[in-house]
């Protein structure tokens, strides 16, 4: 790593999912690509956000039917083995070794830009053509007066207990606060939820009052609209006591602070290679996934786009094809989300109409849906959102396995089809995917109940009628 060496065609900043794809799909197009991480290859997603938090759930899951069972829960020290498992499965497929195989190479160290075409690594030079900036983001925090550090974590550090906390107060109301509020509170940790909003303020209200009921009667205490004061000794030398503005407070043993994300790019010097950022500080990009310098591009979490592998993943491979192969590639603008709670809550596109009455609603309750009454699992609903000719614009699905049934709306949205495309699709039967067919159905159906298409098909009958009396009058002439 020397100042005299040939630039890399691509420099990618950070070994998260962004990183990982953008750099496997320049090194796949025969560029001279570099990797540098800071810490480990795999990032958020690994080790701290999607697979130990999955993991936590599915354990947690398997804690209530174990309690059904035999009365006990399932010991922490044997789910944390659980998560580690399941990190050790998936880590090779990310690591140093599977980038190298893929023809990356990978520098371990914390880069910053000093000019253009030029950046830093422990202390070394690396020359460049172009950079991929795929650095993620930290859990945002925020200050409680009073509140000892020591009680707090992040998802970042929550892997780290190594033990069940008695009491967990989470602040926050999104996916994470949701999704590890539950698996906390169904193992067995008395939880409550601070929330400035209401739970999953970007989902459907109908999708929230679900997941709120659930999660009360899993025993999590969900306080929506609530603001913290402060924060105080309980005066018993355990947990902390937290006061809310409205003179109430709670005690707790460990306090989980979920609000959202920040950007990693402040120590990056994207200033002085002229990458813009927004007011969150986040990288702006076009829709092909360049910076204001048209030889740096950026993707994943760094981005103002939403916060997920997937899209960190898909983003990272566009950006890198346009960098490498000088196309003009666009990211697309739909985009599926899953909460992986109980329900689940799985969303793309609109999930209300925005076109006014140009727009209609379809909704399935799951009560319809016989997967789920053989389930006995019928609190979910299916909801499509369409315009007047039947062109699916997104829709909601709250219920067991909602993420997978969430793939054909995608699809749908995506290639701009109808419902009548849906219905006219045979879907196994009985599966929770009913929902989005029921649902295709009735409006498909809905539609061809218009008067004009009415008249059409009861001239239709009444032409194949006579035309199949006159046929067996002229068989009996004969
Ligand atoms: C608890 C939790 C659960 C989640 N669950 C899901 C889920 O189920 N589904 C889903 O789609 N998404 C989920 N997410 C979101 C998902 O994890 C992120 O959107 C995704 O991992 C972002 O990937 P990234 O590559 O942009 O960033 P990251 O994974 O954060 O990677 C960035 C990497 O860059 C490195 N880096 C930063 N600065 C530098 C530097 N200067 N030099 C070198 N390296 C640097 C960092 O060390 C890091 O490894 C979850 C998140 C959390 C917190
Ligand atoms: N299943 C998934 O795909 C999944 C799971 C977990 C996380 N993620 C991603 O990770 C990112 C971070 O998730 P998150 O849940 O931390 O953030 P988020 O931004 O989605 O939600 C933050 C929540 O915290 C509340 N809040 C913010 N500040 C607060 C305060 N001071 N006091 C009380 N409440 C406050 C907000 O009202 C909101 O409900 C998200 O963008 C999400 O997309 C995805």
């Amino acid at each position: 790593m020397t100042d005299k060496q040939q630039p890399v065609d691509l420099l990618v900043v950070g070994g998260g999912t962004a990183g990982i794809v953008g750099a496997k799909t320049a090194a796949g197009f025969g560029a001279r690509t570099v990797l540098v991480e800071q810490a480990r290859t795999g990032g958020d997603c690994l080790w701290t956000g999607c697979v130990p938090s999955k993991t936590l759930l599915s354990a947690a899951d398997h804690a209530i039917t174990m309690r059904e069972l035999t009365g006990h829960r399932p010991d922490f020290a044997a789910v944390r083995e659980r998560i580690h498992a399941a990190i050790g499965t998936i880590e090779p497929v990310d690591s140093p070794a599977a980038l190298e195989a893929a023809g990356v190479g990978v520098v371990n160290g914390s880069l910053t830009f000093l000019a253009p075409g030029v950046a830093e690594v422990n202390g070394g030079q690396i020359r460049f053509r172009q950079a991929l900036v795929a650095a993620g983001g930290a859990p945002a925090t925020v200050d409680i007066a009073g509140l000892d550090p020591a009680f707090v974590v992040t998802s970042e550090t929550v892997w780290e207990l190594e033990a069940l906390p008695a009491r967990l107060a989470i602040v926050g109301g999104g996916p994470v606060a949701c999704e590890l509020g539950q698996a906390f509170a169904r193992l067995g940790s008395q939880v409550t939820m601070v929330v400035r909003s209401r739970i999953l303020p970007k989902e459907d209200p109908d999708a929230t009052n679900l997941v709120r009921k659930v999660l009360e009667s899993d025993g999590v205490r969900v306080l929506e609209h609530a603001s913290i004061e402060n924060a105080a000794s309980t005066g018993t030398g355990t947990g902390t006591r937290i006061r809310f503005g409205n003179g109430t407070a709670i005690d707790t043993d460990t306090v989980l602070l979920a609000i959202g994300r920040v950007p990693r790019t402040t120590c990056l010097g994207l200033e002085r290679i002229g990458v813009d950022l927004d007011a969150g500080g986040h990288i702006v990009t076009d829709a092909r996934m360049r910076t204001s310098n048209p030889l740096i591009w950026a993707a994943g979490d760094v981005t103002a786009n939403p916060q997920f592998t997937h899209l960190a993943g898909v983003h990272g491979s566009v950006a890198a094809s346009n960098a490498v192969l000088g196309l003009k590639r666009r990211v697309s603008t739909t985009v599926p989300r899953v909460t992986y709670t109980s329900p689940e809550v799985a969303a793309v596109g609109l999930s209300m109409p925005d076109g006014g009455s140009a727009h209609r609603v379809r909704t399935v309750q799951h009560t319809h849906v016989d997967r789920a009454v053989t389930a006995d699992n019928t609190d979910g609903f299916t909801r499509l959102v369409v315009d007047r000719r039947g062109k699916i614009l997104g829709g909601t699905i709250v219920g067991p396995r909602a993420g997978e049934s969430l793939a054909e709306l995608t699809l749908a949205v995506q290639k701009g089809m109808t419902t009548s495309d849906i219905a006219g699709t045979t879907h196994p039967y009985p599966t929770y995917g009913d929902g989005v067919w029921n649902a295709a159905v009735a409006d498909a159906r809905e539609r061809l109940a218009s008067p004009l298409i009415e008249r059409a098909t009861a001239a239709l009958v009444w032409g194949r009628r006579r035309w199949l009396d006159s046929a067996a009058l002229h068989r009996r002439e004969r």
